[in-house]
């Protein structure tokens, strides 16, 4: 899985950082501004979480990145300008994301839902079968593998939705809320599964979530929205330190950061 430039040539010959980049992107619903301006920059290999109050706009923007949602604005992958593709076009240049609601191939196994998906994105069978016993065992279920998918529990279920996502060799990967509904166990193990994806898929992440614990345990920088707009991007202790990032989280009567 190597991709081995982590810089790519602008025209102008300068060399820029690989990374998903949105500026100046907006989403208004019928009026209601629910992304104004957003200039967000997912580097390549880290890890960047996404948070904010509820309503503050995280699935808006994810939508928006991923090509759900129709935005103002401009849209960047690794320097080439992906503004107003679709999602399926987005995927296939690696832009991929999983979703809250995992939507596995019933009747299959474990193995197969993620074999499925690897092919999906052009592998030949053999690299399928060992692209999907790698991200099976990124994430633990190896020993799972030839059950069937619909027989998983839950916290298993959603490993087994990401490792679906990092198979299609993502160079970006969106996690929407990866942790909701996990015990405080299930929750430790994600995070050390999840803290390898960068290096060893070679991507990188926006973590989208609410647990607190998560995001400050495993984000290199945390970028913070709040009515739609901006309010702090930092790392962790600057995040957690601003006056703006604690107004929002106390006015909300949210999880604070
Ligand atoms: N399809 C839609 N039509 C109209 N308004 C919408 C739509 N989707 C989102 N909104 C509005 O846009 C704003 C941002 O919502 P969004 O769901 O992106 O926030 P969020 O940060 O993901 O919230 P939560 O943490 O509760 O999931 C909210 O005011 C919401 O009501």
């Amino acid at each position: 899985m190597s991709r081995a430039r982590s810089q790519v040539q602008d025209p102008r010959g300068d060399v820029a950082p690989r990374a998903l980049r949105s500026t100046g992107l907006s989403v208004s619903f019928d009026g209601v501004q629910a992304l104004q301006e957003i200039d967000l920059e997912l580097r390549h290999r880290e890890i960047l979480g996404l948070i904010g109050p509820n309503g503050a706009g995280k699935s808006t923007m994810t939508n928006a990145l991923t090509g759900f949602t129709r935005y103002s604005g401009r849209l960047e992958v690794d320097g080439r300008d992906v503004t107003g593709w679709s999602p399926p076009r987005l995927a296939r240049f690696g832009v991929r994301r999983s979703f809250q609601a995992v939507r596995l191939f019933h009747g299959m196994s474990v193995r197969e839902n993620v074999e499925v998906a690897a092919l999906g994105c052009g592998l030949t069978t053999s690299s399928a079968r060992r692209a999907a016993e790698d991200a099976l065992a990124a994430f633990d279920l190896l020993q799972y593998a030839d059950a069937p998918a619909d027989s998983m529990p839950y916290g298993h279920e959603r490993r087994l939705g990401i490792a679906r996502a990092v198979v299609a060799q993502p160079r970006f990967l969106l996690l929407d809320e990866p942790a909701a509904g996990l015990n405080e166990e299930e929750s430790d193990q994600l995070l050390t599964q999840l803290e390898a994806v960068p290096q060893h898929f070679d991507c990188g992440v926006l973590l989208i979530e609410h647990d607190m614990r998560l995001v400050m345990g495993l984000c290199h920088r945390i970028h913070v929205i709040d009515h739609g707009r901006t309010i702090a991007v930092g790392t962790p202790d600057q995040v957690r330190a601003d006056p703006a990032v604690i107004e929002a989280y106390l006015g909300s009567g949210s999880q604070h950061a």
